[in-house]
């Protein structure tokens, strides 16, 4: 199946637009699990257990993993995703960008060493650095357009023969890269106005919209602006309000994250139509 019919069935199965991102910081790991060898499999198989289906996709961000030499535990994470939630897109969150000899080593380490639906690049460099990842036509390829972070605007709003450089690799991802209909993109939930004027370029393209939760994004004015004409169409992450939700009442972290996932998913929920 390819991704966006994936992504679709999940949308509708799940009645959520809700990412949940997979940024596991040991540093901020219960007590009982941060002495653990295998700390950061326990952690996330838990998190994944308890919000599976309250999610449209999981968004391991890869950073996390291998900043600790922990590559072996996202195999295992994405191996366990993969088996026991297997309609669920798993979206690998790596932004690469290089030189397409390069690339196509990037994009057999998401699809084939971590069997990811789909994975996050960086279009600076251009089509032939995107290209590669398109030799698996049923995986789907997330460019970044318009990023979340307040230094985004440093180069994405350089004007480029008046329009803003976020709405030009808007058109050129949707008018000349998206050959396949494998193409998404990001935009930051930081920015609905950007969002919206995205949305208008692109169509129906899905796009991963992380910001809501920990930095801030607004859910009313992010689903305003990117949702589809039946409501859907983006993936909106959420990674720390959920993986470290304060537990109230004896819960334990899990069940603190399934509660702040189920009122993420029910706040973007009631803005969708
Ligand atoms: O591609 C991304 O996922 C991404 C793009 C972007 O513009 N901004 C952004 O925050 N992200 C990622 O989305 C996640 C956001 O995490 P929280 O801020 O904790 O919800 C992190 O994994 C970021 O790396």
């Amino acid at each position: 199946m390819k991704f966006i019919e994936k992504l679709s069935a999940a949308w509708t199965t799940n009645n959520s637009l809700l990412c949940v991102g997979l940024d596991p910081d040991r540093d901020r790991f219960p007590a009982h699990l941060k002495d653990q060898p295998d700390a950061i499999v326990t952690f996330c198989k838990a998190i994944i257990d308890a919000t599976a289906d309250l999610a449209c996709a999981f968004k391991p961000q890869i950073a996390y993993f291998a900043a600790l030499g922990a590559e072996g535990q996202l195999e295992e994470i994405c191996r366990y995703l993969r088996e026991h939630y297997p309609h669920i897109p798993l979206v690998l969150d790596a932004k690469r960008g290089d030189i397409g000899a390069t690339a196509h080593q990037y994009a057999r380490e998401a699809f084939d060493r971590y069997g990811a639906d789909a994975v996050t690049v960086n279009p600076y460099m251009g089509f032939d650095s995107v290209e590669p990842y398109m030799a698996w036509p049923d995986r789907g390829v997330i460019v970044l357009c318009r990023t979340s972070n307040a230094g985004g605007s440093d180069l994405q709003f350089l004007d480029v023969g008046g329009i803003p450089l976020y709405q030009h690799v808007a058109r050129l991802v949707a008018d000349q890269w998206n050959r396949n209909g494998q193409c998404a993109l990001v935009v930051g939930a930081t920015f609905p106005e950007e969002l919206a004027q995205v949305r208008a370029i692109v169509g129906d393209m899905p796009l991963l919209v992380p910001g809501v939760g920990a930095q801030g994004g607004d859910v009313a004015a992010t689903v305003g602006a990117g949702k589809t004409a039946n409501g859907a169409g983006m993936m909106i992450n959420s990674s720390r309000a959920i993986l470290y939700a304060v537990p109230q009442d004896g819960e334990d972290f899990a069940a603190a994250a399934r509660r702040v996932a189920r009122q993420t998913r029910d706040d973007i929920n009631r803005f969708r139509n």
